[in-house]
């Protein structure tokens, strides 16, 4: 079967995307008098999606974040596509609590990030995992046609797209293997919406999947009781991309190791087709930081923390309270510092933004007292009537006072023990064109491997990050300046727009067979594999690790 003829100049900015992911990027609320509020949201990924939208048009589809009662949901549903071309996935309470705190926050995310022992498996919760993926799967089908490009999102929808794949791939053309595995998947679950006898195939569907977390090393991975079936729900997709390269090895090795399917340094083989697997490091719409700093009441927000914070360093940390932040380290690595420099006293401050986050999760509630305690003990013992070294938050700011608080503050904290990017890093980046702050970031963070200028440390390492404070506080201004325009260049080149426009141009390359599948040839129902890109690089694409 000959490949359809490509594109030769494949243009993200006029293809049909979808893009899905957990929560929908906007914040829906509901008033005394039952009307609806919508506004966008912030966050890593929102902020990151958000830049691409300049350059390309895509339907976003999402949970709303909360039940919304059937009788609204018709005026919720116009509004969200009219104003926002967006579509909302409906689950009840039950599931969704079960899905997002249960499965993906309480097994995926602390297993992804090295926290084997905060993870809890339970059968129901991984009964809700399915089910929700379920749901995606049927509202992401009334969206496809041919020729659709779908874009998958992160860990709370790793069976999506083996899900979509059954959906648009019709009897006919289904493999043994995947009919096994759809039926392993679904089987049990009584839905109205989601029916495999109803699919049918739809041509020239492309599937690529997004992880925003690390995928760590298979030796972590094996651990997970459903391993075999989560690989399997992205090897269905055209494209797998992660952050960094590590990420995409320490996949490739899981697929080796798990599911003893032969990969190559960019793909893996199997079910007659190939699974593309690359890099692409996520980044920021940097000129939204940059113009907004230009406003006039951020320029008099500025002026008065100027004021404050008169003859002090200022050292801000911004981050979820997550345990994989990293904030008990780096508090345990100021209170090094103040000890091994009391000159320092009075003359530096800790501002900590503890933003407010997946407080349902009981690890989460745990981490918040021993934070607490933390501050408590550090500010009681370095503190005085007219100064505290510790300023501590835990809400989330406005973005004008984020971006002044950036501005202000002479070095930026990142301590995190694991991070799939951490955008915070490159958030204060762009707000550094005035002070050109010293940023200290964690090897753990895959920021770490892009932004060559930064001081990297081993969080872990209470004595290198007390020893990074005081080389950021004394640090001599032409090197400040030297550090500062290497990293502003790098976060201005390779934005959000970048990260997301190469990973559309990489899956415009993929050459899919009829049935939307990488098969190139098939000879007596043997597929013959070649890898759609010959000698096609898809690792990395978007910049060479420094
Ligand atoms: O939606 P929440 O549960 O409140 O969590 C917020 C986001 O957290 C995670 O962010 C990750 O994506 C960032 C952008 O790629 C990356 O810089 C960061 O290192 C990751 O932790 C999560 O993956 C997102 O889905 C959440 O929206
Ligand atoms: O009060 C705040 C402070 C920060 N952020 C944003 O949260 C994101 C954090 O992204 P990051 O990649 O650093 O980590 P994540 O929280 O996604 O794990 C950044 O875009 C911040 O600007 C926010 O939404 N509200």
């Amino acid at each position: 079967m000959a490949p359809p003829p490509v594109d030769p100049s494949p243009n993200p900015e006029t293809q049909h995307l979808i893009v899905v992911s957990n929560r929908l990027p906007i914040t829906i609320t509901k008033d005394a008098q039952g009307e609806y509020h919508f506004k966008m949201s912030s966050g890593g990924l929102v902020s990151a999606l958000s830049g691409t939208k300049k350059s390309m048009s895509f339907t976003w589809i999402g949970w709303p974040g909360f039940a919304i009662p059937s009788k609204d949901r018709p005026i919720v549903d116009k509004r969200l596509m009219e104003e926002y071309s967006c579509q909302a996935v409906y689950l009840d309470d039950d599931v969704a609590d079960r899905h997002y705190n249960g499965f993906s926050n309480s097994i995926l995310w602390p297993l992804f990030h090295y926290h084997p022992g905060e993870m809890n498996f339970d059968e129901e919760n991984w009964l809700a995992y399915r089910i929700a993926n379920m749901r995606f799967a049927e509202a992401v089908r009334q969206q496809i046609r041919e020729n659709s490009m779908v874009w998958v999102q992160d860990y709370h929808l790793m069976l999506l797209p083996m899900l979509l794949r059954g959906l648009v791939t019709g009897p006919e053309l289904t493999r043994e293997f995947t009919s096994y595995e759809l039926a392993n998947i679904t089987d049990g679950i009584e839905s109205e919406d989601f029916s495999l006898d109803s699919r049918k195939t739809i041509k020239g569907v492309k599937i690529g999947f997004f992880l925003h977390t690390p995928f760590p090393s298979s030796e972590i991975y094996r651990i997970l009781p459903v391993r075999r079936e989560i690989l399997l729900g992205v090897l269905y997709s055209d494209l797998l991309g992660f952050h960094t390269y590590d990420y995409a090895r320490h996949f490739l090795s899981s697929c080796t190791r798990i599911l003893s399917f032969p990969t190559m340094p960019n793909c893996v083989e199997f079910e007659g087709r190939l699974a593309h697997v690359g890099t692409f490091p996520i980044g920021i719409d940097p000129s939204s930081f940059t113009k907004n700093l230009e406003k006039e009441s951020v320029q008099k927000r500025i002026a008065a923390l100027e004021h404050r914070f008169d003859g002090v360093k200022v050292i801000v940390g911004v981050d979820r309270l997550d345990y994989i932040k990293g904030v008990p380290q780096k508090l345990h690595a100021l209170e090094l510092f103040l000890t091994q420099h009391p000159e320092w006293i009075g003359k530096v401050v800790l501002v900590q933004l503890a933003v407010p986050s997946r407080q349902d999760v009981e690890e989460y509630q745990n981490l918040r007292a021993t934070v607490n305690e933390l501050v408590g003990r550090i500010n009681g013992r370095f503190g005085t009537v007219d100064f505290m070294p510790i300023h501590f938050m835990h809400k989330s700011l406005a973005f004008d006072e984020l971006c002044a608080l950036y501005a202000v503050s002479d070095v930026c904290l990142v301590t995190s023990t694991r991070d799939g990017m951490n955008l915070v890093s490159y958030e204060y980046v762009a707000c550094q064109q005035n002070r050109q702050g010293v940023m200290i970031l964690s090897e753990f963070a895959g920021a770490a491997q892009s932004l060559n200028g930064s001081i990297v440390v081993n969080p872990w390492d209470s004595q290198q990050v007390a020893d990074a404070i005081h080389e950021a506080v004394t640090m001599p201004a032409e090197v400040r300046a030297e550090n500062h325009r290497k990293l502003f260049k790098y976060v201005v080149k390779y934005n959000s727009a970048f990260w997301g426009t190469s990973f559309v141009r990489e899956m415009l390359k993929i050459v899919p067979g009829s049935e939307g599948m990488l098969v190139l040839g098939d000879k007596a129902g043997q597929a013959v594999l070649q890898p759609a890109n010959a000698g096609g690089a898809h690792l990395p694409v978007g910049s060479p690790p420094v």
